[in-house]
């Protein structure tokens, strides 16, 4: 449960000429703090969205991360997942598999695909059960500040309304704050049922990169990062949007390709 709100941390922007630079920054920075939280408690979690995210790790499974990196202490869990059919070519599921997973060592009980045989609103429970069991055997640690999972490294990417996750502007997920793991029956973005990580989750991770390629995101990181990267987020409304509501306890870095950084 969530108990206050941690402070937010000011985020670090890195700007790159091309996406294919951003991939390269992005599995060094990956595979670095891989090593520092396998040094430093034995395991590394890591959260995964979906969308073009999966495509910019594909450094990370290539030499020399492929073999550099032991695989077989990472555990893996969605930010949020498309209710569907793991097979079907919606699940968040298959295209991390398709494109990573299936391309390193990780062990198979140490993904956390989402059950697909439940409703939204059952798997919902489903998945926060098992990070509730997770986090009282010790193998994901509690925030001092929130009471939540701390996992070690969220990998976000943002749509082109502001969303993360499956937390839209427009609907009332992102308002949540006590439970871990929520539904939505009615996403704007296809397809419809989906569940996702709430904010006093996301905020509580240790490290979050936010990963983000291309021009048709160039208007939405104006107005949460501003001209001078320290926008408010909210543009001229007065709600930020959700991706400007995105903190972490450690680090929170900003990928950008020169696309989507055009309007800064
Ligand atoms: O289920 C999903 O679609 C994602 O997890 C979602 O939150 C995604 O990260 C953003 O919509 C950005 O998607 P793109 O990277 O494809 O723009």
């Amino acid at each position: 449960m969530a108990t206050s709100t941690p402070a937010k941390s000011k985020p670090k922007v890195l700007k790159f000429d091309s996406e294919e630079d951003v991939a390269v920054d992005v599995a060094k920075y990956t595979a670095d703090l891989s090593e520092k939280y396998i040094k430093e408690k034995g395991s590394f979690s890591v959260v995964l969205s979906g969308g073009t995210l999966i495509d910019t790790l594909r450094k990370l499974v290539e030499p020399p991360y492929l073999e550099s990196v032991d695989w077989s202490k990472w555990l893996i869990f969605w930010v949020d997942e498309r209710v569907v059919p793991l097979d079907h070519e919606d699940s968040n599921y298959l295209l991390a598999w398709r494109g990573f997973l299936s391309k390193v060592s990780i062990p198979s009980s140490n993904i956390y695909a989402i059950n697909d045989k439940k409703s939204p609103e059952d798997a919902a429970i489903d998945y926060e059960e098992r990070v509730k069991h997770l986090v009282e055997n010790k193998i994901i640690p509690v925030s001092d500040t929130t009471g939540c999972p701390k996992f070690d490294l969220m990998l976000l990417g943002m749509g082109p309304d502001g969303h993360v996750a499956s937390l839209f502007p427009t609907r009332h997920q992102r308002h949540e704050k006590q439970k871990w793991v929520t539904f939505i029956t009615d996403s704007p973005k296809p397809p419809p049922p989906r569940i996702t990580f709430t904010f006093p989750v996301i905020n509580s991770a240790s490290e979050i990169a936010m990963v983000i390629t291309g021009a048709e995101l160039a208007d939405t990181v104006k107005i949460v990062l501003g001209d001078d990267e320290h926008g408010s987020g909210s543009g001229s409304g007065s709600t930020p949007l959700p991706a400007a509501e995105v903190s972490a306890e450690k680090e929170l870095v900003w990928f950008l390709d020169k696309d989507a950084a055009s309007k800064m």
